[in-house]
């Protein structure tokens, strides 16, 4: 992940140098979950939350990020539907005692090695070259979202009010249906799959089993392909993934499910997804069937980062489906730093990690929304970095090393994926950055807009227009564009590149049809636009 990045693309990031500095007297001490517009500023990084509650209760969960997820435990096959998405196979609980000692073996002993004469060529001493060094990560799939754990800190609550509305599952009873609400990478996959594993692990002492069926609406987005997954998990092999009515889809689901007394739990990850893909159906159909079936009982949990679907949901569906409603906040840096603590004893070898290095992942991470993926991620990352300096300790540098080429790889993606005007009004911005200075009126864009456009034969659009796309750049953090006052000669709006400009400009010219640019000279067009400006 931690690729892309050029050499002059390190982004100042949000976490000063001093941040960590000054917290020497402070056991608990965590960055101050208050940033200011370009990260935690240097004042407010030299004052530590210590606190335990949580940043933010809000559960506010507009953030509709959304990511393929973890495997399913023991089958790597996240959504039900044959693949194994994250490419793991069965990796959902690694092997924990696995090591590098083979490595281990070879650097440390210089002799056994074919390389370790000193007469031989260079040829052939690549790998000698990297075994040499000690070690960074005993196990490094652990610090991947495929791995689920076995112990979720900070997330009590939640699990006991999940464990608690599934219990009567136990007694053969039908459980509440559940919806469980939170931003991405607050821990609902992974506190829901552990609660489905005890209840099912419990039930096989039980009389009436407890079936949990994972199904990630990403992936399984109709409710015809809901419905077709469910009946061949309860042995209807023969029902096609396309093709038959969905009417005898579901008589087929239905049939299967009813065949012996058991308790199913269909549990629903993304399924804000389903809905808005394919309306409530689906979900009318699940939550009314246990007053027709005979033997079996069937309840659900919805998990979704957006809490506004359940406005599209049919008030009957609606009120029968948050029979329980679950929030996960997101996590404060403290906690994160519980998380990253637990898990980095198995994913490094003992002592690697110099003392700054979880709690300043933890600190970033709780700076943008308190998402324990990024900060997993970021800590496997900064090791990553130290891998590849060839140190045997992970530093404060090869943190800030690795959020810069996080940061660098997000903004890449936002840029490629830009429509094709906006990456000429970014590029016309980054023409003006270069040739005329940092900072640029809307006027002085559209003028270079209107030239970069003839040069490439695109129509170009309206200033009005493309103010707007110059608002939807500041959006996605590419520019900075702020409204100023000129006293008596009004507001104008001042605008700045907020990216790197080689690196930018290299993914704008990646686009075929922008391609023509890198030749294009506006340096000329540029200065007489100045000139008329002054005049
Ligand atoms: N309390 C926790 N303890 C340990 N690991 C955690 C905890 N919470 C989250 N994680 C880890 O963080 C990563 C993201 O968690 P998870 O997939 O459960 O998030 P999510 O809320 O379902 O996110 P999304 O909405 O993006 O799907 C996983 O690797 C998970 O193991």
């Amino acid at each position: 992940m931690a690729n892309g990045a050029s050499e002059d693309g390190a982004m100042e990031n949000g976490v000063s140098e001093n941040d960590l500095s000054a917290d020497e007297g402070s056991e608990d001490g965590v960055l101050a979950n208050e940033s200011s517009e370009d990260g935690v500023s240097d004042e407010s990084a030299s004052k530590y939350e210590v606190s335990d509650e949580d940043s933010s209760e809000d559960p506010d969960s507009s953030n509709t990020v959304t990511r393929t997820r973890s495997s399913n435990p023991g089958t790597g096959d996240e959504d039900g539907d044959g693949d194994d998405e994250d490419g793991d196979g069965d990796a959902d609980y690694v092997d924990v005692t696995r090591n590098l000692s083979e490595e281990s073996d070879l650097s440390q002993d210089p002799v056994s090695s074919p390389f370790s004469d000193s007469d031989t060529d260079d040829e052939g001493r690549l790998f000698e070259e990297f075994l040499e060094v000690d070690p960074i990560f005993s196990d490094k799939e652990v610090l991947r979202p495929s791995y689920t754990p076995n112990k979720l800190p900070h997330r009590d609550s939640q699990v006991n009010t999940m464990a608690r509305s599934l219990v009567p599952a136990l007694r053969g009873e039908t459980p509440s249906n559940i919806l469980i609400y939170g931003k991405t990478g607050t821990g609902k996959t992974a506190s829901a799959k552990y609660v489905a594993n005890e209840l099912q692990e419990t039930s096989e002492d039980t009389e009436i089993p407890c079936k949990v069926e994972y199904i990630n609406c990403e992936q399984v987005d109709t409710q015809y392909r809901v419905l077709a997954r469910l009946a061949q998990e309860f042995g209807r092999d023969d029902v096609p993934m396309t093709g038959w009515p969905t009417d005898r889809v579901y008589d087929a689901f239905f049939e299967a499910v009813d065949s012996r007394e058991r308790v199913v739990v269909v549990m629903l990850d993304e399924i804000d997804k389903l809905v808005e893909k394919s309306g409530d159906d689906t979900l009318y159909n699940l939550s009314r069937m246990n007053s027709d079936l005979d033997n079996a009982r069937v309840s659900i949990i919805g998990i979704s980062n957006d809490v506004q679907f359940t406005e599209l949901l049919d008030p009957r569906v609606r009120s029968s489906l948050g029979e329980e409603d679950i929030v996960f906040p997101p996590y404060n840096a403290n906690q994160l730093r519980d998380i990253l603590e637990q898990r980095s004893e198995i994913a490094f070898e003992d002592d690697v990690l110099s003392n700054d290095v979880i709690p300043l992942c933890a600190a970033f991470a709780a700076k943008e929304h308190g998402d324990a993926r990024r900060a997993l991620d970021l800590l496997r990352a900064a090791g990553e970095v130290a891998e590849r300096s060839k140190t045997d300790r992970v530093t404060e540098e090869h943190v800030r090393e690795a959020q810069d080429r996080i940061e660098l790889n997000r903004i890449v993606e936002v840029v490629r994926t830009l429509p094709a005007q906006s990456k000429v009004v970014l590029y016309s911005i980054i023409v003006l950055a270069q040739e005329a200075g940092a900072k640029m009126n809307t006027g002085e864009v559209y003028n270079t807009y209107t030239r970069v456009c003839s040069e490439i034969s695109m129509d170009s659009l309206t200033q009005r227009r493309v103010t707007d796309l110059i608002s939807e750049l500041d959006m996605l953090g590419v520019v900075n564009s702020v409204v100023v006052s000129k006293g008596r000669y009004g507001r104008t709006r001042e605008i700045s590149l907020s990216v790197p400009v080689d690196e930018t400009k290299r993914v704008i010219l990646e686009d075929s049809r922008l391609a023509a640019l890198d030749d294009a000279n506006f340096a000329d067009a540029v200065q007489s636009r100045l000139d008329d400006t002054d005049g």
